[in-house]
């Protein structure tokens, strides 16, 4: 039973893809079915025309010899129409399958992009937690991967068994003539074959899912060793022979596993391929012998054995169509369960707050990312009005960045509530949200595009104006360097297309900080560390505009340098998640506590 629910589940997601193509090209679809009928019913239409030239010859023969005639063009017409019939019909046989192949890279095309767009559409709609869930990413890696050549394939498939159903059928409706017994043989030898391909491509890709998680490292380790931001350390460092070592063991071993299928796979396929062939050859001689008997005429045997020959062509196809189909749509599946994860879609309205010019509250928050043990935030609470700076302090992954992610609803609080003029972030209209924030994190990304577009990211609105470009830089302090590039704001960055220019790390950084102030309608400034790579007339400077910045915007600084922190209204220093101490700069040094002390460390060390 599980082995014929297996063996239906082949068709599981033909009617997707087909629908899929559909969407896609109709008129193409339309064409491709048209084909694929006819290249599925003209084979036996010539085998049936074989007979009939065969039998034609053998009366035209005999009424030559009784007649004694010579040779004439009456005589030799009937028979000559057959041929030109019979070559009419391959030369349409050509036809439909150079239309096949045609309509399939066309469709191929087409359909590629149709679904890339769609797996990134999606992954559009998909939180920050969803990307960083390994399992989840494996899913996309795989979709991306494999997805977009699959549903063609499948369709094509589809539209191969079928006409070489078609073929078959219309042989067997030539071939019960002879004898249904003869058929049945045929049928029932086929089958085993079948289902061993539908079983041994079922495990194929349950192998393929299971190790998914290795052929992604094996993908990072070439990303590692082949890509120029990795090749500097990995070069120094001499990682090379360690990571290709990695990369070899982890081929081996999958190469261990494909051996062993692909064994199996071929030698059940040869031993149950036999007993079709078998089967084919019993009813093969009895053609034969019933043709020496005189049951059958020439014309008949030409065409059984014609039948037999093509019908063998159509079984192996279709055996490969239906393996195919099984692994495309097992991808397909995963595919789908890609495309249909759901997403939680932020439900919020308001553009406006129930209290408008209230700034930010943190509420009791708490937060601990999925699948962690620990909570990265506890009880959070705070109040930032408009026009007033705060500056986070604390040790590496005391929790700075996350408070960040919380407030731009990359993630949601575990408990308590974040306000932003009085109403809860999650009442808020993400993209109203997004547009009141500005925000450089350590990570900003380096865009591999020229200068201009680089701080145009920051503002999708304005990503084409130059003079809003212009205004940001001089904002950043990239002005100057920018100046003095060859093709100022139109250089191509980085080093993977022609002409590309790469920057020090504090000119990107400059880039980032631009990026930020692009962002002119945000009223909520952040900067997570956004000058550790500036030299420190660089970061006076920024901080001295930050300052200019603040008459009605509230900022908000991640910083480990407490010169900077100082000039901030509010700071909060963390720890595990918590806050320890908070108030303004001479406030916590009064205190003398934990801020006092290491603000102390660290203005001896600059000393
Ligand atoms: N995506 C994540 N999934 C799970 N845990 C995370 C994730 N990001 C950070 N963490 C954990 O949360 C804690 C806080 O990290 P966070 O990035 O907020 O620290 P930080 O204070 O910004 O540190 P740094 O000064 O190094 O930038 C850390 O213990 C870190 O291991």
């Amino acid at each position: 039973m599980r082995q014929v629910s297996n063996f239906l589940g082949v068709f599981r997601y033909s009617r997707r893809a087909l629908r899929l193509v559909w969407q896609t090209s109709r008129r193409l679809t339309l064409g491709l079915a048209l084909c694929t009928v006819v290249a599925g019913v003209l084979p036996a239409v010539a085998a049936w025309v074989g007979q009939l030239i065969v039998d034609s010859v053998v009366e035209a023969m005999a009424y030559h010899q009784e007649t004694g005639r010579s040779l004439s063009v009456a005589g030799v017409w009937p028979v000559l129409r057959y041929v030109a019939a019979e070559a009419g019909i391959i030369a349409a046989i050509a036809l439909a399958q150079r239309g096949l192949s045609a309509q399939q890279s066309l469709l191929r095309a087409l359909l590629g992009q149709k679904v890339n767009v769609m797996i990134l559409e999606k992954a559009g709609t998909l939180s920050l937690a969803q990307f960083e869930d390994s399992e989840f990413y494996d899913k996309l890696t795989r979709a991306r991967r494999e997805a977009s050549t699959r549903p063609l394939g499948l369709v094509n498939k589809t539209f191969s068994l079928t006409q070489n159903g078609i073929s078959l059928f219309s042989f067997g409706v030539l071939l019960v003539q002879f004898s249904p017994w003869a058929l049945l043989i045929l049928v029932i030898g086929a089958l085993p074959v079948f289902a061993s391909e539908a079983k041994f491509s079922g495990d194929a890709f349950h192998l393929f899912r299971r190790r998914s998680p290795h052929t992604r490292m094996q993908m990072y380790l070439e990303t590692v060793l082949a890509r120029e931001d990795s090749i500097k350390e990995v070069k120094l460092f001499g990682l090379e022979p360690l990571l290709l070592e990695r990369y070899r063991h982890i081929f081996q071993t999958l190469y261990g596993e494909d051996r062993n299928l692909t064994l199996r796979r071929e030698s059940w396929g040869f031993l149950l391929g036999l007993l079709g062939t078998l089967a084919f050859y019993g009813a093969y001689a009895w053609v034969v012998v019933e043709t020496i008997a005189g049951t059958l005429t020439l014309g008949e045997m030409t065409m059984y054995l014609m039948v037999f020959k093509q019908g063998q062509g159509a079984l192996s196809a279709s055996l490969t169509s239906v393996s195919g189909m099984y692994e495309d749509n097992l991808y397909l599946s995963n595919l789908y369960e890609y495309l249909e994860q759901p997403v939680s879609a932020p439900a919020g309205t308001r553009h406006e707050g129930e209290f408008p010019g209230d700034g930010i509250r943190f509420e009791k928050v708490s937060f601990r990312y999925p699948g962690a043990e620990s909570s990265a935030l506890s009880d959070i609470s705070l109040h930032l009005a408009p026009g007033q700076s705060l500056a986070l302090v604390g040790r590496n992954g005391s929790g700075k960045t996350t408070l960040i992610k919380l407030l731009t609803r990359l993630y949601e609080p575990t408990q308590g509530r974040i306000l932003l003029d009085g109403s809860d972030l999650k009442e808020w209209d993400i993209e109203t949200l997004h547009r009141r924030i500005g925000v450089i994190f350590q990570d900003f990304v380096r865009y591999q595009l020229k200068v201009g577009e680089n701080l145009g990211a920051g503002d999708v609105e304005a990503f084409e104006d130059e003079g809003r470009w212009e205004t940001a830089a001089r904002q950043g302090l990239a002005e100057d360097f920018i100046d003095a590039m060859p093709q100022r704001y139109h250089t191509q960055l980085g080093r993977w297309f022609k002409g590309g220019q790469e920057l020090s790390g504090g000119q990107w950084q400059k880039i980032a900080l631009s990026r930020a102030y692009m962002r002119e309608s945000a009223d909520i400034l952040v900067l997570d560390e956004p000058t550790a790579a500036m030299d420190a007339d660089a970061e006076a400077a920024v901080f001295a505009d930050f300052r200019r910045h603040r008459h009605d915007k509230m900022t908000i600084l991640i910083s480990h340098r407490f010169s900077t922190v100082r000039t901030a209204d509010h700071i909060l220093l963390i720890e595990n998640g918590s806050i320890i101490e908070q108030g303004d700069h001479q406030r916590l040094m009064n205190q003398d506590g934990s801020y006092a002390r290491l603000f102390r460390l660290q203005a001896r060390g600059y000393r």
